[in-house]
């Protein structure tokens, strides 16, 4: 798959670990950012990585903020995007099966790299179902139509 991922400063020491570890499992991944520590503020970098998937550009994106919290509800803006704040693997796998999630999102404050790695590889290796849950995707997608 080809990736984007970004965080803000708060998840900016996690970020190149979850990069090397998306290369190692074979995908390419782009960094949209933030390239230095300084404080930033999240809905930049969750805007631009969900543009960059809702165009078609990415496969995927991969959000890092201090909770996954705001970086995720700002990915959630943009029209195409199902963004997902995960804490476990479980949810994360599922939210691609039956949610066709297309951003991942979790928090530095909130996990540690291992955690987030197995949450990364749950979500990469699972697949979206469709039938019934293509249908209530459907709906979600008529919610942002009609909204
Ligand atoms: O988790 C976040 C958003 O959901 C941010 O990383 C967090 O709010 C940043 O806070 P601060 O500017 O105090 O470092």
């Amino acid at each position: 798959m080809k990736l984007a991922i970004g965080s803000d400063h708060v998840g900016i020491e996690l970020k190149p670990i979850i990069i090397d570890y998306i290369q190692e499992l074979g995908h390419t991944v782009e960094d949209f950012g933030p390239f230095s520590s300084d404080r930033t503020d999240y809905p930049k970098y969750g805007k631009k990585v969900a543009e960059e998937v809702a165009s078609g550009n990415f496969d995927a994106g991969i959000l890092i903020c201090g909770t996954g919290v705001g970086i995720s509800i700002s990915a959630n803006k943009v029209k195409g995007i199902r963004a997902v704040v995960c804490s476990e693997p479980y949810s994360a796998k599922l939210s691609k099966e039956h949610n066709n999630t297309n951003i991942l999102a979790f928090g530095s404050r909130v996990i540690g790299s291992e955690l987030a790695k197995m949450i990364v590889k749950e979500w990469l290796d699972a697949t979206f179902e469709g039938g019934r849950h293509g249908t209530r995707v459907e709906m979600i997608s008529d919610i942002e139509t009609n909204c």
